[in-house]
Order: structure tokens, then C-alpha cells, then sequence
């Protein structure tokens, strides 16, 4: 395998992910959303194609696990083309591999067939195992295309949002982008400290986990849950300081929360399961069902939060 610098993958993790965000934007305007399983299934897969090209071109020696490459898609088929995704690196090859690309195409899938909807995303992050064993992801990037924002994670150790000039205007908060265009191109990236004595917890918006309400209720804060799509604009969102924290259990997967764990991180965010153990990446599994991100200041006051109704957590 070539070595190449660490600040490289950084920068293609940002490029990729925003190259397959404006491909998604142009699938929107070609195949409209008269017919929602149409629109979806031409975004997830195009964005696949798009990725699994550009990984195999760019680091022909890298293994990838993508969220539309695993054998249980293999029937789907995007608008206007016959030909099957391609598929992932194998199992075994994967687990012993030592860079192993983790990509969501298309995150927030639903809201993508939603006009007017900006809360979805593309996930690109790079987990490593160095020559101890130590694994770790190591580069990251969140494309919030309709947005026109990406944030990614930087050769410096720390994180960035970077601006673009495609998106869509937002219908709900039209003064947020006019705001956004005073932005330099690139700014670093810190996760915002939440104002005392609120909490704004955002959840999915099409299965919010039962607890979370219990959670919210028993917190001397105010909590307000906020619902959003997709895992990668929830997470965009508390480091963007729109909400304070993101809680899901009941099922997940890898590419659902690697890229964005991996820019959290990153931007000095807390990110772990709801039990406060670590993010474990390229498993054998790919199931990661349950995920807590939000400031450092948070951290211990929504761990023990979630200890408190652990009775109510899904199995
Ligand atoms: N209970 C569950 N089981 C499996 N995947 C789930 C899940 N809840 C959320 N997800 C996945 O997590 C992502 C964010 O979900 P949500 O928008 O509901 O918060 C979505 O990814 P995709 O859009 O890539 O499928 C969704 O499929
Ligand atoms: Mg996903």
C-alpha cells in the first residue's frame, strides 16, 4: 500500500463528500419528486457509484464499507441504469485491512425525497489501525449539500466548515444562509457550549426514541427535543450550535454516525454510545444502534440522565 500524508486524506474525505453532495443536488432537480422511491433510490445509488469510483481510483489499496455496497442492496437500482451497486471489500479482507474508508452516500434518505428539505447529508470518514493495533477514525467529512456546507476534519488535529456556493435556500429560516454568506470560505469548527440551563436535544424525526422523552422530562433543565433528519445533520447541528446534543438508540449502523463522530471529535465535541462507552468502528457487525454527541459540558449530566430511564431503553 502507498503511503500517503494524513493531511491528503483529510482533504479528499471534504472533496468527496461535497463532489457526490452537488451530484445528489442535480439527482433532485433531474428526477424531481413526483415518485419518492424513484428519487431515493437514484440518490443513494449515484452517490454510491460516485464514491466507490473515486475511492478505487484514488486509493486503489483501501478497503470500504458503504452503506449501499452491502450484498442485501444488490437488487436496487437507480433511474436509468440496469447495472448492480458495486459492492464492498469482503468481510475477511475488511477486518484485517488497515484503512478502511466508511461512507454513507446518502444520509437522511427520506428528507433527500422531501422537497424543500435540507437535512441530509454525505458521509465520508477514514478509520485506521496503526502498527500497535491502535485503531481510530482519522479523517472525516459531512456534506450538508442543501446547506452548502461541509464540515470536515483537518490535518491540524482540530475541524472546519466550509462554505459552497451550491445549496438551496432554506424555506423556514431564510435569514440563516444570508447570514452564512458573510462567512469566510473556511473557519475552524468548536463545538458551542449550550446557555446554561437549557438543552436543546435533537432527535430523528421519524423514529425518536421512547426515552429520550423520559429523559427530557426528568432533566432539571429546559429541554426542548428538536426533530431532524438524518444522523449526519443532527450531528452538523450541534456543532453548528442549531441544537446542544443528539440521542438515538434503538438501531444504526457505521456509516450512520462515523463520518460525523469523526469531525465531532475533531471540533472538541463528546461522542460515545449512551452508556459513555467509546465509538467502536469497522467491526465485524456493522450495527452501532445508539449514540450521544454534545458538548463536553454536557456530557455527564445526559450519561447519567440516560442511566436514570435505562429501564425504558430499547433491547
Ligand atoms: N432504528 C433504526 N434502525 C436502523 N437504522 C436507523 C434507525 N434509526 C435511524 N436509523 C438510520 O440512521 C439514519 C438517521 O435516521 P433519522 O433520520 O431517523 O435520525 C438513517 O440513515 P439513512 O437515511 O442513511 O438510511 C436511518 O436509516
Ligand atoms: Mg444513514
Amino acid at each position: 500500500m502507498t503511503e500517503r500524508a494524513a493531511a491528503d486524506d483529510h482533504a479528499l474525505a471534504a472533496e468527496l463528500a461535497a463532489a457526490a453532495g452537488r451530484l445528489l443536488l442535480g439527482v433532485r432537480d433531474e428526477v424531481g419528486f413526483a415518485d419518492g422511491r424513484a428519487l431515493k433510490d437514484t440518490g443513494d445509488l449515484r452517490s454510491h457509484e460516485y464514491l466507490m469510483a473515486a475511492l478505487a481510483e484514488r486509493c486503489p489499496g483501501d478497503a470500504v464499507l458503504s452503506e449501499e455496497g452491502r450484498s442485501s442492496v444488490a437488487g436496487k437500482r437507480s433511474r436509468g441504469d440496469d447495472r448492480a451497486p458495486t459492492r464492498n471489500t469482503g468481510e475477511a479482507e475488511r477486518l484485517s485491512a488497515s484503512r478502511v474508508w466508511i461512507i454513507d452516500p446518502l444520509d437522511g434518505t427520506r428528507e433527500f425525497s422531501e422537497e424543500g428539505r435540507r437535512d441530509w447529508a454525505v458521509h465520508v470518514a477514514l478509520w485506521e489501525r496503526d502498527a500497535a493495533g491502535a485503531a481510530r477514525l482519522s479523517a472525516g467529512a459531512v456534506a450538508l449539500p442543501a446547506q452548502g456546507l461541509t464540515l470536515r476534519t483537518d490535518a491540524t488535529g482540530g475541524a472546519s466548515l466550509v462554505r459552497d456556493d451550491a445549496g438551496e435556500p432554506d424555506p423556514v429560516t431564510a435569514g440563516s444562509d444570508a447570514a452564512r454568506r458573510g462567512l469566510p470560505r473556511e473557519v475552524p469548527l468548536h463545538a458551542p457550549a449550550p446557555d446554561a440551563g437549557k438543552l436543546r436535544i435533537a432527535v430523528s424525526r421519524t423514529r425518536p426514541p421512547e426515552f429520550v422523552q423520559r429523559l427530557a422530562e426528568n432533566l432539571d433543565l429546559d429541554v426542548e427535543l428538536v426533530p431532524i433528519g438524518s444522523a449526519g445533520a443532527k450531528i452538523s447541528a450541534v456543532l453548528l450550535g442549531e441544537v446542544d446534543a443528539y440521542v438515538h438508540a434503538g438501531g444504526q449502523y457505521e456509516w450512520d454516525s462515523a463520518a460525523p463522530a469523526a469531525v465531532a471529535l475533531a471540533a472538541g465535541a463528546h461522542a460515545s454510545r449512551i452508556d459513555g462507552a467509546p465509538l467502536e468502528y469497522n467491526r465485524k457487525d456493522p450495527r452501532l444502534p445508539d449514540i450521544l454527541v454534545c458538548h463536553p459540558v454536557s456530557a455527564s449530566t445526559l450519561l447519567t440522565g440516560i442511566g436514570d430511564v435505562s429501564d425504558s431503553l430499547p433491547g
